[in-house]
């Protein structure tokens, strides 16, 4: 297990609760690193649609994506931990970060609805992740297992043939991709992300390069 993070993070609930019905949200993603757009989408969707909880989990390898810039493993996780850390709604899901391999969500999906076939399970997914489903790996089983939410993002269409759930949302255009540059740059990311993950990249020196 590669894991080694700072703050301890909630207990996702829904591994206890078996018996009753539950809705549970879960946004997948790289979190190179977390930022507020990740954070303020999924408090959105909590609110909007009246889950239960809201998952975090951080993927191993992105199926589709070149990471560049990644830092370490236990970096992105320690970020990440300590974003989710005050809110009583979101936790931390390991289940792609411990396994080989690229991430492919039809996998966790169908591992995690064996497992807890009382959960109705919401994949929260940005417009360009929403753009980009048809090329996801066995999309038409997955669509099945999970119901996908949509919100925008700027620059991309809210469009595709596959049933997703919209959800309107107070928008923001910051990416990871933005923060790593800002880094780079050594411009400000105060306020693009939560205080602790801008002090962890600065004492880190994560970015940089
Ligand atoms: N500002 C945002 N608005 C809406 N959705 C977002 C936003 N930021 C990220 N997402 C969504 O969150 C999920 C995980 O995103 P990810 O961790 O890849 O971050 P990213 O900001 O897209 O990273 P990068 O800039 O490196 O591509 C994806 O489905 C993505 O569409
Ligand atoms: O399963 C796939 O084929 C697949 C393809 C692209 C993205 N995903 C998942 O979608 C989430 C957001 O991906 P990303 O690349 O924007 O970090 C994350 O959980 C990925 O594992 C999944």
């Amino acid at each position: 297990m590669r894991t080694s993070t700072m703050v301890k993070a909630n207990i996702p609930k829904y591994k206890e609760a078996i018996q009753s019905k539950r809705h549970v949200g879960i946004i997948g993603g790289t979190f190179n690193p977390i930022h507020n757009g990740h954070l303020s989408i999924a408090e959105q969707v909590y609110d909007s649609l009246q889950l239960d909880e809201i998952i975090f989990m951080p993927n191993a390898i992105p199926p589709h994506k070149i990471a560049p810039q990644m830092p370490s493993q236990n970096a992105r996780l320690a970020m990440l931990t300590q974003a989710i850390a005050n809110n009583p709604h979101f936790s931390l899901d390991l289940v792609e970060w411990e396994r080989e391999g690229k991430s492919y969500t039809y996998d966790t999906m169908k591992l995690l609805t064996e497992r807890y076939p009382n959960t109705q399970f919401y994949f929260i997914i940005g417009a360009d992740s929403v753009m980009d489903l048809s090329s996801w790996y066995r999309i038409a089983d997955l669509v099945e297992l999970v119901q996908f939410v949509g919100v925008k993002r700027s620059g991309y269409q809210l469009e595709t043939p596959f049933p997703v759930t919209f959800v309107d949302i107070v928008g923001s255009d910051v990416s990871s991709s933005i923060i790593r540059h800002r880094v780079q740059l050594n411009q400000s990311i105060r306020y693009l992300v939560p205080d602790q993950v801008a002090l962890f990249i600065k004492e880190k020196g994560l970015y940089l390069g």
